[in-house]
């Protein structure tokens, strides 16, 4: 299947990278052969608010929905079951049907999206493309404890790799964590809410290099600062 899907892959590769104006890459693919199926779920866009979220959540969230009005910041939707068109796409070219267990199928969700509202990961991001960089807010449920009181140092890590490899993901298309370096500075209290600015500082080749911060609501308290490495794929290259 990788193999005989090389045009395809060519065109996919050249619109990853499209500008502007460019034909949209759902359109211009081979038809996709399913993998996963998707038509018994609903799709729910988990990140909206929902009743778990606190006060400075949903008012950190509207003002970035207002930022969103003039078409310069955009909220990037995110689903359980169903995928981007980016991830769509990585299981059309890069993932093996045979990987997949086939009585697993049905049981496949986002990792980050896994928990009942308010338990575990609780997050929205906005994207800026043309400053090349995110904010993701977060919101860490009780089910995230690590030290008791606080937030499990994994859980940071991964949302701090879901708001870099999103960021990467504007310029990049279809990328892969290679490298992830952090700094945990101070502790992050269980349930409260916190900033992730992430930004593309360098693009080399294939290579995209991205650091972020997270702080409190107020900025006052730094609690992690982080640098990843994005690998665009290689559509060439098996990933097994
Ligand atoms: C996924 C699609 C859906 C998208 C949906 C929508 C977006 C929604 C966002 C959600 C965000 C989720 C964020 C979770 C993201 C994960 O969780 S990814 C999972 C964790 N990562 C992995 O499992 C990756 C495992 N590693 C690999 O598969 C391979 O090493 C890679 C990363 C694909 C690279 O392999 P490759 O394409 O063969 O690249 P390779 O030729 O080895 O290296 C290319 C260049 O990078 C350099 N390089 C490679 N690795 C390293 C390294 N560790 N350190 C330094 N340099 C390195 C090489 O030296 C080389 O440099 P140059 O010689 O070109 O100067």
């Amino acid at each position: 299947m990788l193999r005989s899907c090389t045009a395809g892959l060519r065109s996919l590769w050249a619109l990853c990278g499209r500008r502007e104006g460019a034909p949209r890459l759902s359109t211009d693919l081979p038809p996709a052969p399913r993998l996963f199926s998707t038509e018994k779920v609903i799709h729910k866009d988990w990140s909206l608010p929902n009743p778990s979220w606190s006060k400075d959540f949903k008012l950190l969230f509207d003002q970035f929905m207002k930022k969103c009005e003039d078409g310069s910041w955009e909220r990037l939707p995110s689903y359980k079951h169903r995928s981007t068109q980016k991830s769509e796409d990585f299981k059309t070219y890069f993932l093996e049907p045979k990987l997949v267990k086939e009585e697993r199928v049905s049981q496949v969700q986002l990792f980050t999206r896994g928990f009942e509202d308010g338990l575990g990961f609780e997050y929205v991001i906005f994207s800026n493309n043309d400053e090349k960089r995110t904010v993701c807010l977060f919101q860490g449920g009780p089910y995230l404890q690590g030290i008791p009181g606080f937030l499990h140092g994994g859980a940071m890590a991964t949302m701090i790799d879901t708001a870099l490899g999103s960021c990467a993901a504007i310029p990049g298309g279809i990328v892969m964590t290679a490298n992830l370096n952090i700094n945990f500075k101070r502790p992050v209290p269980i349930c409260s809410v916190v900033v992730i600015n992430s930004q593309l500082d360098k693009l080399e080749g294939r290579k995209l290099f991205l650091s972020c911060n997270v702080r409190s609501v107020d900025e006052k308290t730094l609690y992690s600062e982080a640098t990843g490495l994005f690998i665009k794929l290689d559509p060439e290259k098996s990933l097994t």
